[in-house]
């Protein structure tokens, strides 16, 4: 046969080929498959080969079929093209080089080696692809993996934090975290939406992970805001501060405290007022000759007296011997003798003698004051403790006058109803005793006259009783004070009718003013007329 017969076979049996039913495994959904040989390709070789021994699978029926294959751009197919090429090339070599027997052998081993090798080709080629994609996502796994094992920070959001960004760098096919990094600590989602920068590596950002996770706890600390913690406000229940004034407790309080400073602004008041009093220059000579109020031991000695002896003001200066001796004379020179003690007025001794009687609060001094007139110390009890006098006393004081040691009235260490009953007795005694020619009221300096002081003075008014107001214990305050004390007694009772002024000033420890009280004394004795 003519190679133009030949040719002509061959197309009308390729045609007859090509409009056969597709049996392949596509079922004819793709009629390429068929065509594209990857799984004919060998068949349609061997069936070439078989039917026509001639050819020896010439160059014109690899011609024909790349002319039946329709072109195609994936790679794939024309890579098995190219190693079928190659491969038919091999077996042309190999059946020129080698004798008959071999090169069949070779032919055949060939075609079975055809088979294989583009199947166990087509094969690798794809799981070769499929392994790098597989290895691919194997090793980005393994990079989060080991990212996240590295990093092995407490805080757990921190690790998935990089996972994350891991991720995000293998889904990219991105190197760069760095900013990804930085941005997500603020807000991951941010994160996910940075677009990398491409310069950075991949072991950059490690380092900075690195580097940051080497202070987390100063990062959250330092980077997390601070939650405003609310103020809680405890209610203290016993808290009166807030209380309105009108209630009960602070006006309670409130009065007490007025009450406690107008008592304090009185007193200051007072103590103001009795500052401001100007002693007249008879009183002020008077306690200065008599040297009352508070001295010192060497201004006695100074002025000549003899600080040894007791009242030793009550001693003549640069004396030697005591007043005793000199006012022997004199009424008070006479021995002081208890007659009589009275608890009721039924009690009271006949009135013999003219009687002074000595009145004033309770611990005023007024049983010292009888023993420093008559200098006989020991003959009327005294004591520190207020209310040692408990009843009317009566003393002789020789035959011509007697002398009266009344029970206190005030502060006393006794039952009520006995201090009401000795002021009873008192007031009765200086408002009907026959006989009574002066009553001594002893008010001490240093708090001056107080109300039952002036009761007992209101008393005596009514019952027209002459009294002399005796100021005791002067040796207690400065000088000036016993002088402004005296002027503001006498100012007070300048309307008085029965008092007898002036007001005395004495005392019956150091001896002041005593002399100038006996003599004032002695004259009612002198004079008295029962
Ligand atoms: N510093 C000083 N103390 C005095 C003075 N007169 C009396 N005393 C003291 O005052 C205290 C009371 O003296 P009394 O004489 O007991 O007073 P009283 O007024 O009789 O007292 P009753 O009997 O309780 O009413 C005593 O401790 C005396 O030593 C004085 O002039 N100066
Ligand atoms: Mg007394």
């Amino acid at each position: 046969m003519s190679a133009d017969a030949l040719r002509f076979k061959l197309n009308k049996k390729l045609k007859v080929g090509a409009s056969r039913p597709n049996n392949s495994k596509n079922g004819g959904k793709n009629t390429q498959s068929s065509h594209s040989g990857i799984e004919d390709g060998g068949k349609g070789k061997s069936k070439l080969g078989l039917k026509d021994k001639n050819s020896h699978t010439g160059q014109e029926g690899i011609d024909a079929k790349r002319k039946l294959r329709p072109m195609s751009s994936d790679r794939t197919r024309k890579r098995i093209y190219a190693n079928q090429e190659t491969d038919k090339e091999l077996v042309s070599y190999k059946k020129k080089t080698l004798s008959g027997k071999e090169r069949k052998r070779v032919v055949k081993d060939d075609s079975v080696k055809g088979k294989n090798s583009n199947a166990s080709s087509r094969s690798m080629w794809v799981s070769g692809k499929l392994d790098d994609g597989a290895s691919e996502s194997k090793r980005s796994s393994r990079k989060v993996k080991n990212a996240v094992k590295n990093a092995q920070v407490s805080d757990t959001t921190w690790a998935k934090e990089v996972a994350r960004n891991k991720s995000v760098k293998v889904n990219n096919g991105d190197t760069n975290l760095s900013k990804k990094h930085s941005r997500s600590k603020f807000g991951p989602s941010k994160g996910l939406d940075e677009k990398p920068s491409p310069s950075v590596s991949v072991s950059n950002s490690a380092k900075k992970n690195l580097r940051d996770r080497k202070s987390p706890d100063e990062d959250i600390e330092g980077e997390q805001p601070k939650k405003k913690s609310k103020r809680v406000i405890r209610i203290d229940p016993y808290d009166i501060s807030n209380k309105r004034l009108d209630d009960g407790i602070a006006i309670f309080e409130s009065t007490k405290e007025k009450k406690r400073d107008l008592e304090e602004k009185a007193d200051i008041s007072k103590n103001a007022q009795f500052r401001e009093i100007q002693p007249s220059p008879s009183i002020l000579s008077f306690v200065e000759d008599n040297l009352l109020g508070r001295r010192r031991l060497i201004e006695l000695q100074r002025a000549g007296y003899n600080t040894e002896l007791s009242a030793p003001l009550d001693n003549i200066p640069f004396s030697t011997s005591t007043e005793r001796e000199r006012i022997e004379e004199n009424v008070f020179r006479n021995k002081l003798t208890f007659f009589a003690a009275a608890k009721v007025s039924s009690s009271f001794p006949p009135p013999d003698l003219p009687e002074i009687a000595f009145a004033g609060k309770s611990n005023v001094g007024k049983s010292s004051l009888l023993n420093a007139l008559t200098r006989q110390w020991g003959v009327v009890r005294t004591s520190d403790k207020p209310g040692l006098t408990q009843t009317i006393n009566f003393f002789t004081l020789g035959s011509k006058l007697s002398l009266v040691d009344l029970p206190g009235y005030g502060f006393a260490y006794a039952k009520e109803e006995v201090k009401d009953a000795w002021v009873e007795l008192v007031k009765e005694y200086v408002s009907t005793r026959v006989g009574l020619k002066r009553v001594c009221v002893l008010i001490d300096t240093k708090w001056g006259m107080k109300p039952t002081d002036l009761q007992l003075i209101d008393l005596m008014e009514r019952a027209q009783t002459k009294y002399q107001i005796v100021l005791t214990k002067t040796d207690l305050v400065f000088p000036i004070d016993v002088a402004r004390r005296a002027t503001q007694i006498e100012e007070s009772l300048k309307a008085h009718k029965s008092v007898v002024q002036p007001v005395m000033m004495v005392s019956s420890k150091s001896g002041a003013g005593i002399r100038s009280l006996r003599t004032v004394l002695t004259k009612i004795a002198r004079f008295a007329k029962l």
